[in-house]
């Protein structure tokens, strides 16, 4: 199937001579939530943008949804809705207003159902008739969201979609967007709260000093590069780490009381069979034992600030 957006050899450097972006090669399938991770200053807007036709490329090739974005500028752009990061709307205007009004801007003939179907799924519909500078911040975005869905685009770019709202409003976000994938639209969003990529991605994308350094299936990605840990919490409390175990990677908790051991994920479980025998032996009796893989976030963290 052809991708939905299509990005080869793709290279950014601005004005001044900062190389922004470098060489980018990266394909999006239709319906995909791909989450665009990196540090400040990592190139993801200036990818956006580019892919938005908002910047111009210094070299290489930009396609979405079959267009072209600088040979089919029109036709590629009326594909793809952007929330950008900065919340800027006309806030004298009423919500149904300036949503209509994004629809407009695109050549599309008024669609009033349209129109309603998005406010509605969004939770906007009573507010509809309000003047956007009376809505609280997390409605202001979702006006935001509103308008870039108002010309039925097939992908979506969300630029840090939850920055700065709260946590019940950043869960109503990540239903919405997976209610979109399911209705067919492409989602790319960039976010520094690594929960969201971990809670919503397909896919994830790492950038690090305008360069890609990794895609990956979001699960690959986890068992990939995450670690397990077992704990296993003890009858009866040990004073130190038995002998036969210090040469583990394992450790005794303060009050003696758990023993933790950690491995990679993707290792056999070997070790564990010989660690639990070993206790076995030693006659270490445990009452429970949980284990644990290591979150995105702790993956992301060794990723970018390796280097
Ligand atoms: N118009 C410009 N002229 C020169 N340099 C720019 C311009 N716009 C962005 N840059 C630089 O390009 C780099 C990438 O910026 P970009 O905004 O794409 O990063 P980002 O990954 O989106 O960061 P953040 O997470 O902070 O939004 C930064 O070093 C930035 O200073």
């Amino acid at each position: 199937m052809q991708p939905d957006i299509s990005v080869q050899n793709l290279s950014k450097t601005y004005e001044d001579g900062f190389q922004a972006l470098k060489n980018i090669d990266l394909d999006i399938q239709k319906g995909e939530i791909f989450a665009l991770l990196g540090p400040n200053g990592a190139g993801k807007t200036t990818l956006i943008s580019i892919i938005c036709g908002l910047v111009n490329p210094s070299s290489g090739s930009v396609k979405a949804a079959g267009h072209d974005i600088l040979r089919d500028f029109r036709a590629a752009r009326s594909a793809i809705g952007l929330v950008p990061q900065e919340l800027s709307t006309d806030s004298f205007e009423k919500v149904w207003n300036t949503v209509s009004f994004s629809r407009g801007l695109f050549g599309k003939a008024p669609n009033p159902a349209h129109i309603e179907k998005i406010l509605r799924e969004l939770s906007l519909w009573d507010k509809r008739n309000s003047r956007v500078m009376s809505l609280s911040g997390g409605m202001k975005r979702r006006v935001m969201i509103a308008k870039a869905l108002s010309h039925e685009p097939d992908i979506l770019f969300l630029d840090e979609p939850t920055a700065g709202v709260d946590v019940e409003l950043r869960r109503d976000m990540w239903e919405m967007v997976r209610k979109l994938r399911e209705s067919g639209v492409t989602i790319i969003l960039t976010t520094h709260y690594i929960e969201e990529a971990e809670e919503m991605a397909d896919r994830i994308g790492v950038i690090r000093n305008g360069e890609l350094i990794l895609v990956e299936e979001k699960t690959r990605l986890m068992s990939k590069l995450g670690r397990k840990e077992l704990r296993l919490h003890l009858q009866h409390p040990l004073d130190t780490l038995p002998p036969e175990l210090v040469d583990q990677p394992i450790e005794l908790s303060e009050d003696g009381y758990e023993l933790i051991y950690t491995f990679d994920s993707q290792q056999e479980q070997a070790g564990v069979a010989l660690l639990l025998r070993t206790l076995g032996e030693l006659g270490v009796e445990y009452r429970d034992l949980q284990t644990r893989e290591s979150s995105l976030e702790e993956i992301f963290v060794g990723l970018v600030h390796h280097d």
